[in-house]
């Protein structure tokens, strides 16, 4: 049972069941093996354990393979059944089909998980950057010891016959689902399962931390959009058993890409609100709209503000910038810190996030919300620095602090480039990906920026995933 051949040779010419002794753990979610002199990343492992691994993915020319755990033959001491059957590798094969992905850890206990994140991390800077740090990774409080029920938001494909399901990693497979461990209890009292999504291509749900609240958002597939009307009555009948609390909203894209998508409203409202507690900067509520963006771990918003706000230091007069801003949750904080004397320029892609900033921002008139690209606006801040922000100059401002905190991908060459030569007092980066973090890491370094402090956060139990908060500031010349 081979899922899918990346390299366009022929999968036949792999063994379909290897037995390897497992290395360290890698970015990504999969053990380093040998077999044979050729590189096989197995995922389902833990390093020192013997295996026995399906090739899922292989070619003759290929430089690595790809397999899953189906047997294990000298197991870890950190390993434990998996929390979801689901994703169990060994489970799942032994039924005669694949895992759903999004749970690659959840074999390994979770103080070990910690532990193979902070070597991940380690390992990947000092490849990346050539930079070694101490890293240790912690987790966030009440955090349940499985790993499980922490998800505020949670994605869900469709099958042909209109039931939620979740893919095969890298493989277009849908498995159908009747539960999702890794999000919040209240996603599984909604019982999406039971209902039919014909029409239906993403279902994507937001359940608030410590609210009864939920917006289910629904996009269409490409055909159905050509008949709204029909599916809204199909939707609508669909999901009025849902409790009551439950927002629902088909999100129908635009005509060209780069348009925002419409929002239909079938039940309720077409947002939710997320209330943050900062440790120190107490509570504030935000609207998120249903295209809009939110940290995905409940205690995520409140944990990162808290990290943030240590990492940049703000005080009251002071010019910050928080690039790729969202709904303004970095930017709200950083504002009443500023106070009415200082200014935050929080700047943010997508049209839906900036129209929830500029609301969250409403009542601190000191924080403006720049729409559009980081390169572009900061390019614009660099060309006429003197140009007021409404002409998208920097109004005579000089930046004291830079947070940036970009999607997977990383900031990239330009905008690291471009926040050098604005030449901001410290930069703050909050990162959800090692690799993009330590490549621009090893950028700003050259520039000649040092690392002055790195918090390694566990806000994605379970899974591969981690977060990191980075103090940067310029080498004295
Ligand atoms: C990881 S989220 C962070 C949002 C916010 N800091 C928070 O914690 O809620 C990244 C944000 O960057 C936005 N984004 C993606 N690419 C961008 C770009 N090139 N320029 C500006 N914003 C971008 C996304 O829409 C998203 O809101």
């Amino acid at each position: 049972m081979t899922a899918h051949s990346s390299s366009g040779a022929s999968a036949q010419t792999a063994p379909e069941l290897i037995e390897v002794e497992v290395g360290p753990m890698a970015h990504g979610g999969h053990c380093v093996a040998r077999h044979e002199g050729r590189v096989v990343f197995v995922r389902h492992a833990i390093p020192g354990e013997i295996v026995r691994v399906l090739i899922t993915d292989a070619g003759e020319k290929a430089r690595f393979w790809r397999g899953d755990v189906v047997e294990v033959l000298r197991p870890s001491e950190f390993r434990r059944t998996h929390q979801w059957k689901l994703a169990d590798s060994l489970r799942a094969h032994a039924a005669g089909r694949h895992p759903v992905g999004g749970a690659e850890y959840g074999h390994i206990v979770l103080p070990h998980q910690r532990r193979l994140k902070a070597q991940v991390f380690r390992d990947t800077l000092q490849r990346i950057a050539g930079l070694t740090f101490e890293v240790h990774v912690s987790g966030a409080d009440g955090d349940d010891p499985t790993g499980l029920h922490w998800r505020t938001r949670n994605a869900f494909a469709v099958t042909p016959a209109g039931r939620l399901s979740m893919h095969v990693h890298r493989s277009s497979i849908l498995v159908p689902v009747r539960n999702m461990p890794l999000g919040v209890h209240r996603l599984d009292e909604l019982k999406l399962w039971d209902l039919n999504f014909t029409g239906i291509e993403r279902v994507e749900v937001a359940t608030p931390a410590g609210s009864d609240e939920a917006l289910v958002v629904l996009t269409p597939t490409e055909q159905a959009v050509h008949d709204i009307l029909a599916l809204s009555g199909r939707m609508h009948q669909q999901t009025s058993r849902l409790p009551e609390g439950t927002s629902v909203v088909l999100l129908v894209p635009g005509p060209r890409r780069q348009d925002s998508p419409e929002i239909v409203r079938l039940r309720g409202r077409t947002w939710v609100q997320e209330t943050v507690e900062s440790t120190h900067a107490g509570r504030k509520d935000f609207r998120i709209t249903a295209d809009g963006f939110w940290q995905v771990h409940r205690r995520a918003p409140a944990l990162l503000v808290d990290h943030v706000l240590a990492a940049a230091q703000p005080s009251a007069g002071q010019t910050v910038a928080d690039l790729y801003g969202g709904a303004g949750l970095f930017s709200a904080f950083l504002a009443e810190a500023v106070g009415p004397d200082g200014t935050v320029l929080s700047v943010e892609a997508s049209p839906g996030a900036s129209r929830d900033a500029r609301r969250n921002l409403h009542a601190a008139p000191q924080a403006v919300v720049q729409n559009g690209t980081t390169d572009r606006v900061l390019a614009g801040w660099l060309r006429d620095r003197n140009a007021s922000l409404d002409e998208g100059g920097l109004g005579d401002h000089r930046l004291d602090t830079v947070v940036l905190d970009p999607p997977r991908a990383g900031a990239g060459q330009r905008v690291v480039e471009q926040i050098h030569q604005l030449s901001p007092g410290r930069v703050v980066y909050v990162s959800c990906d090692p690799a993009s973090f330590a490549r621009d890491l090893g950028q700003f370094t050259q520039l000649g920026w040092r690392t002055t402090g790195l918090e390694v956060l566990d806000l994605y139990p379970d899974t591969h995933h981690m977060e990191s908060v980075a103090v940067l500031e310029r080498v004295e010349q």
